[in-house]
């Protein structure tokens, strides 16, 4: 009586199309019917009325070719107890061809980042820690006109240039773009960019908010901009105030500046706060920025 159950649950567990998957062969079908075999203690269990096998070898006989290009039927042993490789084989064998280890997503576009803000917020600031905890970075070293401050280094903060040579770049078409900023200019050197772009680096542009405005219309969406702004009117003052390199009337105009620029924000991509003493946590959220855009899955692509 049990064993003529037996065959019939077995019996529509091979019919049912459910078990039948197209990938595998029934593997009920190695098993001979015999009630010798079923009534077999060490081989067959109940659950309700699924029999359980003990693990098997399944076979794999399937493939989304052609009868002719179809792979022989190969034994995948079972993942529980196979040895990595084993398995790993007997899965590329029985799917007709090995497993790539090409990257399955091209490599992300490089960034360009513009980093903007009033005078005084800490975009010099934040630029130099990112550029020491992010590697992959190329800072994009502006030309000025402007006087040296103390302890800047040509080439490294800044190209310092006469007002006849910036002139000279401009006539040249060597600048994305420039701007006369308090009286001095500063512009981006184009060639700078194109050349670490091209070694894959992303490229951090440090602009004030008239520079910003002008290269989204160069740029379009095709770069990330980013306004770095303090906590308040008052953080930005006494920044400006500790900082020790304005005269008063270069405060009062960078002051009555920043009071407007705040309007521009609507311009950006993002908006930083740059808190008091938390300058870390500032760049930890610029680099969580770049990272969410390294994930995107429609790059920005730049072409300067
Ligand atoms: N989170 C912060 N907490 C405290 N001080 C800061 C912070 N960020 C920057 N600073 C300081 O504020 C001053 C202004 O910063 P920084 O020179 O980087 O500003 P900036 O935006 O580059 O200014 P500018 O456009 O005038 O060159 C600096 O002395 C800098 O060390």
């Amino acid at each position: 009586m049990l064993v003529r159950r037996l065959c019939t649950s077995l019996a529509k567990f091979n019919n049912n199309p459910f078990f039948l998957s197209r990938k595998f062969i029934n593997p009920f079908a190695e098993f001979p019917s015999s009630p010798a075999f079923l009534t077999s203690p060490k081989t067959l269990q109940f659950t309700s009325h699924r029999p359980v096998l003990p693990a098997r070898c399944f076979f794999s006989a399937n493939s989304p070719m052609g009868d002719a290009r179809r792979p022989a039927v190969v034994p995948i042993p079972c993942p529980e107890t196979a040895d990595r490789a084993e398995l790993y084989r007997a899965l590329e064998a029985s799917l007709g061809s090995p497993f790539s280890s090409e990257p399955l997503v091209p490599n992300p576009n490089p960034l360009v980042i513009v980093i903007s803000g009033p005078s005084g917020v800490g975009k010099d600031a934040v630029i130099k820690r990112l550029r020491e905890v992010r590697e992959s970075i190329h800072f994009v070293v502006t030309a000025t006109s402007r006087a040296m401050r103390p302890g800047e280094i040509d080439g490294k903060d800044y190209f310092f240039v006469s007002k006849e040579e910036f002139l000279k770049m401009i006539a040249q078409d060597e600048l994305l773009e420039y701007a006369l900023v308090y009286g001095d200019y500063k512009g981006i050197p184009k060639q700078q960019i194109r050349e670490h772009m091209a070694k894959g680096s992303d490229i951090v542009l440090r602009v004030d908010i008239q520079g910003a405005a002008t290269l989204r219309n160069i740029l379009g969406k095709s770069a990330v901009f980013i306004f770095l702004v303090a906590e308040s009117e008052e953080a930005l003052v006494k920044r400006l105030i500790d900082r020790k390199t304005e005269t008063k009337e270069t405060l009062l105009v960078r002051i009555a500046t920043a009071k407007e620029e705040i309007k521009h924000l609507s311009n950006f991509d993002y908006v930083v706060v740059n808190k008091e003493g938390e300058l870390d946590g500032t760049v930890k959220l610029v680099e969580s920025i770049i990272d969410a855009e390294k994930a995107k899955v429609n790059q920005r692509n730049i072409v300067i």
